[in-house]
C-alpha cells in the first residue's frame, strides 16, 4: 500500500548513476513520437509528480478504486516508483489545451520483470491502461499501449503480457497482442 511505500521513500537506496535523480519526472527511455502524430496536440510523455493536479487519479478511478491520495502520500507513491528507473514506466497522455485539472486523458503503465529464466530475460506486463471516457474512440488507449510495447522491445523483453477482460479481446488486438493461457487471481 501507499502508506508501506510511504516509510520506505524515507529509506530509498542511492541511485544508480543511469537512473535520473530527478524528484519530479520518471527517467525517459527513449525520444516520444512527435506530439502531431494523430494530428492533435496530445503529448505522449512519462508522467510527473504535477500530473496529480492535472487529472492522474480521477482518471485512474474510471478503470478501478482509486481513492485520493494526499500531495504527500502521493510523493511518496511517485518516489517509490521513480526509484525503479525504467523497471516501472507509467505513460500519460496530456492534451495542454484542456482545463488544468483534466488534461490527463489517459495512462498506461509497463513494469519490466527480470527473470533467471531465457538467459536471465525479461518480461513486460503492461497494467493500468485507461483512457478518460469522453477521450475513448480517438486512438489514444492505441498510442498509449503502442508506446510500452515499443518501450519494453526497447527495454530487451523477449515478451509483453497483460490481463484483460473478454470484452477487450479486440483493443488488445488491435494493439498487436494475441491471446495466450488463462488469468487467474488470488484477492486480498
Ligand atoms: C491491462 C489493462 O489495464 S486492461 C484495462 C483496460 N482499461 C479499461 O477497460 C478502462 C475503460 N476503457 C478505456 O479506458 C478505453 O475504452 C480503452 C483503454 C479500453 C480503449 O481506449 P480508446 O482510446 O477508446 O481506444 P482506441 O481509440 O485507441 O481504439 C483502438 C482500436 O481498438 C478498438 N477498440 C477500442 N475499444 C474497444 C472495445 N472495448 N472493444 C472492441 N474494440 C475496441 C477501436 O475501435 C480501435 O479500432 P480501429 O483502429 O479499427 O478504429
Amino acid at each position: 500500500s501507499c502508506s508501506t511505500r510511504k516509510k520506505k521513500a524515507c529509506h530509498l537506496p542511492k541511485l544508480p548513476a543511469s537512473v535520473p535523480s530527478s524528484r519530479t519526472q520518471m527517467a525517459s527511455t527513449s525520444p516520444e513520437p512527435a506530439a502531431t502524430e494523430t494530428g492533435d496536440s496530445v503529448k505522449i510523455r512519462r508522467l510527473q509528480i504535477a500530473d496529480r493536479e492535472r487529472g492522474f487519479l480521477p482518471l485512474l478511478s474510471q478503470l478501478s478504486s482509486c481513492p485520493d491520495l494526499t500531495e504527500s502520500e502521493f510523493a511518496a507513491c511517485f518516489a517509490d516508483l521513480a526509484a525503479l528507473g525504467d523497471d516501472h514506466v507509467i505513460l500519460v497522455a496530456e492534451d495542454p489545451a484542456a482545463a488544468p485539472e483534466r488534461r490527463i486523458l489517459s495512462t498506461g503503465c509497463l513494469f519490466v520483470e527480470r527473470k533467471f529464466l531465457r538467459g536471465g530475460g525479461k518480461v513486460g506486463h503492461v497494467e493500468d491502461v485507461v483512457v478518460d471516457a469522453a477521450a475513448r474512440g480517438r486512438g489514444l488507449g492505441l498510442r498509449v499501449v503502442r508506446r510500452l510495447v515499443e518501450i519494453a522491445k526497447g527495454a530487451g523483453c523477449y515478451k509483453v503480457i497483460l490481463d484483460c477482460t473478454p470484452e477487450l479481446r479486440a483493443y488488445y488486438a488491435k494493439c498487436g497482442f494475441v491471446e495466450k493461457g488463462v488469468q487467474m487471481a488470488v484477492y486480498f
